[in-house]
Order: C-alpha cells, then sequence, then structure tokens
C-alpha cells in the first residue's frame, strides 16, 4: 500500500466560455461538498481562469490549473502565457506536453524539458503528459517511446524538484476516442514508468511520485483504472465538461 494520494484532474480543452466555467464550478462545488479523499484540480481555457479562481477557495482541496505556459517570465512572445500569470490566479498546476500541442503545434521534448522547468521554477506543479501513438504501440516500441519521453522532458531536473510532478500516461490513441487502455495494459505502462523514474533519479523518489492514467476515462471504467496499484489519479477530458459525470468519477458514484 502506497502512501501517494490520488489526483483527479479535468481538462477542459478548448471548451467553455466564462459563464459556463462559473455554472459548472458552482455546481460542482456543491456536489463534492466537503470531500478530501483525493486531490482535484480543475483545467479551464486561459479565458476562464480567472473566474474559477474567484469561485474557488484558495485553501479549497479543489485547485486550479492551466492547459500550458511558456517557458519565460515576461517578453516578446505573442499569444503566450508565463507561469507568473498564472500564480496570479492562484494556479497550482499547470499541464505540459499534451499530445495534442505536441502533435497540432509541433511542441517538442526539448521545448516542454523547459516548460517542465518553468513552472517548477515558479512553484508550479507540471502535469507532465507522455504517450504512445496507436503505431507505436503496434509495432512493440511503446517503453522506447515512453523511455525517451521521460528522460529528455525531466531531462537536469533534481531530485527534490521532480517530486512535485505528476506524470500523467496519456496513449495517444485512447484520447477522446472512446477506446480506454484496460487497466492491465495501463499498469503495465504505469509500472514501466515508475522503474524508469527510478532509473533517472532513485526508487524512493520514483515511489512519491503520481501517476495519472488519461484517456476515453469515463464514469463506467474509472474506479477500475484507479484500483491499479500504479496508478494515481486520472487525468480527464470529455467526461470532464459535464458535472455528473465529473463528480460521479470522483465520489465513485453510479450515473
Ligand atoms: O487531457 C485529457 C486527455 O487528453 C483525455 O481526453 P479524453 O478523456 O477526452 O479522452
Amino acid at each position: 500500500m502506497n502512501t501517494r494520494k490520488k489526483i483527479i484532474a479535468g481538462n477542459w480543452k478548448m471548451n467553455k466560455t466564462v459563464s459556463e466555467a462559473k455554472a459548472f464550478v458552482h455546481a460542482l462545488l456543491k456536489e463534492l461538498g466537503d470531500y478530501s479523499a483525493a486531490d482535484i484540480v480543475i483545467c479551464p481555457p486561459f479565458t476562464a481562469l480567472q473566474a474559477v479562481s474567484e469561485l474557488l477557495d484558495h485553501s479549497s482541496h479543489v485547485r486550479l490549473g492551466a492547459q500550458n505556459l511558456y517557458p519565460a517570465s515576461h517578453g516578446p512572445y505573442t499569444g503566450e502565457i508565463s507561469p507568473w500569470m498564472l500564480r496570479e490566479f492562484y494556479c497550482h498546476y499547470v499541464i505540459v506536453g499534451h499530445s495534442e500541442r505536441r502533435i497540432h503545434l509541433g511542441e517538442s521534448d526539448e521545448f516542454i524539458n523547459k516548460k517542465v522547468k518553468a513552472a517548477l521554477a515558479a512553484s508550479l506543479h507540471p502535469i507532465l503528459c507522455i504517450g504512445e501513438a496507436l503505431e507505436e504501440r503496434q509495432r512493440g516500441i511503446w517503453k522506447e517511446k515512453i523511455g525517451s519521453q521521460l528522460e529528455l522532458d525531466l531531462m537536469a531536473i533534481e531530485e527534490k524538484q521532480v517530486v512535485d510532478c505528476i506524470i500523467a500516461y496519456e496513449p495517444i490513441w485512447a484520447i477522446g476516442t472512446g477506446k480506454n487502455a484496460t487497466s492491465e495494459q495501463a499498469q503495465e505502462v504505469h509500472f514501466f514508468i515508475r522503474e524508469q523514474l527510478t532509473k533517472l533519479f532513485s526508487d524512493q523518489i520514483a515511489q512519491k511520485i503520481r501517476i495519472q492514467y488519461g484517456g476515453s476515462v469515463t464514469p463506467h471504467n474509472a474506479q477500475e483504472l484507479l484500483a491499479c496499484p500504479d496508478i494515481d489519479g486520472l487525468l480527464i477530458g470529455g467526461a470532464s465538461l459535464d458535472v455528473l459525470s465529473f463528480s460521479s468519477i470522483i465520489l465513485n458514484k453510479k450515473l
């Protein structure tokens, strides 16, 4: 039995206006009551961060996360947002390296490594997303892909800092497809990730780092995934957009 507290995060991606976000948070807080068994994180788009931040009690167990940052404190980076701007809204977490940004915006491991470091330097917890494509799984090279992402994305990060990272294993073939990894497949990869963290850092550090699963999580498959020994939480896309489905996953309630 490990002592890692579960962490369940909702990544809203490019969804919800400010008024929709506010309505969601009101309803979610009502549903959750004084629940505190897991850390809960909501990651709205930048435009709704301030509104959501104002609705969340900053000492609350429901924390605010951003979906991205730029690895500089300020300057001529049109359209970008710095870690310190996120801190101003009391963000505690920031998603880094999501496959949608790697694929659509060409983000490299080198750039993602800079983002992880920038987040940590601003006392934000990076949720570092890694995962293989369908073709890489079919060719049997998922270990090489995930091992390399971990090594490059966490390059030159000290042990005392890396414990503040959360790793999210998101097989690309499972994202938004309705085809989640089975709990056996996910546990196998999470175990591998922890082994790699042991090699890169130490067993003591690897045992502390929380590893989330993401990819077509629903109220129907969440508990089976969460029951796996190396799955320490979930990063949820589609099912986090609806209060009842997100809260039923958190509270383990039947819909
Ligand atoms: O960040 C979340 C993931 O990309 C999973 O998205 P999904 O739950 O809609 O498959």
